[in-house]
């Protein structure tokens, strides 16, 4: 799989954060009930590699990667356990040399034209904005529609569904990520049904 294709899976990409394994794949089912087949778990705890490995040997129709890799040992751990992918919330180079070399669909996060050129650099053909409202949002994706024609957007940070049509309305902008379609206290509480809700909800108000 190729950065692209990941930002082609869904108008949505549920950035999560797991505190327990056992809510992995009642997640993930959730979330395919709701429409969506991508998964972004961030490695911001204990739980996030293993659950990464359940959903992706139980659930192959999952896409399943890492979000908040910040270093090329936990590009590693992803690919071994089987996670599809990786956002970061920055672009390194020991990232990009990394994600070459092991064959890893890399998606890095930007939120400067220097940064921009460094992807192009690469050879990368989607990033991340992030965080995207702080850094400018929509002003800022539009500004880069000029010099950068070709390169593609996943907004992440402060989005939600008062500003996700503004997002996907623009050209160079494939998906967004958030985190409010995957509420933590849903999680804690086993409510997976509210997710799979929200999901349909979110889907539906994509104009
Ligand atoms: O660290 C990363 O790699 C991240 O992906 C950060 C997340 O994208 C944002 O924390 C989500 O932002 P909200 O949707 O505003 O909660």
């Amino acid at each position: 799989m190729k950065a692209l294709d990941v930002l082609g899976i869904s108008p949505i990409v549920p950035v999560v954060v797991l505190d327990d394994p056992k809510d992995a794949l009642p997640l993930a089912d959730a979330l395919l009930e709701g429409g969506i087949a991508v998964m972004e778990i961030t490695l911001r705890s204990d739980a996030a590699l293993s659950s990464i490995e359940q959903i992706a040997k139980a659930l192959p129709e999952m896409n399943v990667g890492a979000g908040t890799v910040i270093n090329p040992e936990q590009m590693l751990a992803v690919k071994n356990v089987g996670g599809k992918f990786s956002f970061s919330p920055g672009i390194s180079n020991g990232l990009l040399e990394c994600a070459k070399s092991e064959n890893i669909a890399f998606i890095p996060g930007v939120a400067s034209a220097s940064e921009v050129m460094l992807a192009i650099e690469n050879g990368v053909e989607g990033c991340k904005l992030f965080p995207a409202t702080a850094v400018g949002g929509i002003e800022l994706l539009k500004g880069f529609g000029g010099p950068f024609g070709d390169m593609k957007f996943c907004p992440t940070g402060g989005v939600s569904p008062n500003n996700m049509n503004d997002f996907l309305a623009l050209p160079n902008v494939l998906c967004v990520g958030g985190s409010w379609i995957v509420p933590k206290a849903s999680v804690s509480s086993g409510d997976f049904a509210h997710i799979t809700k929200l999901c349909k909800t979110a889907l539906a108000d994509i104009k």
